[in-house]
């Protein structure tokens, strides 16, 4: 199964419909792809606090159609990254889109933890509450977007309900990069899934970003990674490789739950 992680370049400069149009070519352009993912909110830009109530979308917005008819076009399963989602009762969430080959929306997840403290993010959106997964004919997607990478609870959550490769969108900040390969690395290494964490490159609101989208095998191996700029990287998933892994180094099986409180 082969799966590519789009790094989208995200500049104020570029028009919010000019980026939309610009990178569904891209993904049009991924027909070898099985899967291809894109970032956390690289319509507008993950820190562009500002542009949130402006371009925040229903479900079935201009994104959702853009995107639904790229997925078709490529015959490609699509992680579109978020979305700025205004629900019917007017509440704005960071919310990740899901579309099979055909271009159904087979699901999407409202981020949970919302990042920026008592700013930002944190203020101006709501929080998701519902852990996502999606059953792929090959593997099965544990959804979570940039700031969740920090709370593995969430993680083991996803893989106690059948998640295999683990798919986090973000606008990670260049200032944190080390934070955000490590802790990738980590979530592959402690549940013995395939992690795809696609990032955005450039600089938005002032905010240099991370880049360095990577794939990360069951053993934590790094099978590709970009580096600061858009760019486009792929890699071959084996989806045996989670079940043998497993089964020659069953750390999942040791696991001792319900421990009291000390
Ligand atoms: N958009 C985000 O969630 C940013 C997260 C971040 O910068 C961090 O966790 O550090």
């Amino acid at each position: 199964m082969r799966a590519s992680l789009i790094q989208v370049g995200v500049d104020q400069q570029e028009s919010v419909n000019s980026r939309r149009e610009r990178v569904a070519s891209l993904v049009r352009a991924q027909t070898a792809s099985d899967l291809v993912v894109l970032p956390e909110l690289w319509p507008v830009g993950a820190f562009a606090f500002e542009a949130f109530e402006e371009v925040a979308e229903p479900l079935d917005g201009p994104t959702h159609q853009v995107m639904s008819a790229a997925a078709r076009d490529a015959g490609v399963w699509l992680h579109a990254g978020s979305v700025i989602e205004r629900a019917a009762d007017g509440a704005l969430y960071n919310t990740a889109l899901v579309y099979s080959p055909d271009g159904e929306r087979a699901a999407h997840y409202r981020k949970i933890h919302r990042f920026g403290f008592d700013q930002g993010e944190a203020t101006l959106l709501g929080a998701g509450t519902e852990p996502v997964t999606v059953a792929l004919p090959e593997t099965t997607l544990g959804l979570a977007t940039c700031y969740d990478l920090r709370f593995p609870e969430l993680f083991r959550q996803l893989v106690d309900a059948g998640a295999q490769t683990l798919v986090i969108p973000a606008g990670w900040p260049e200032r944190r990069r080390a934070h955000w390969s490590l802790l990738a690395r980590a979530r592959a290494v402690e549940n013995q899934t395939y992690v795809l964490a696609c990032g955005t490159g450039g600089t938005h609101a002032g905010v240099e970003q991370a880049g360095h989208s990577v794939i990360v095998d069951p053993w934590g191996e790094v099978l590709a990674e970009a580096g600061r700029d858009e760019e486009i990287i792929s890699a071959e998933l084996d989806p045996e490789l989670i079940g043998k892994t497993r089964h020659v180094f069953p750390v999942l099986r040791d696991r001792v739950l319900g421990l009291p409180t000390p």
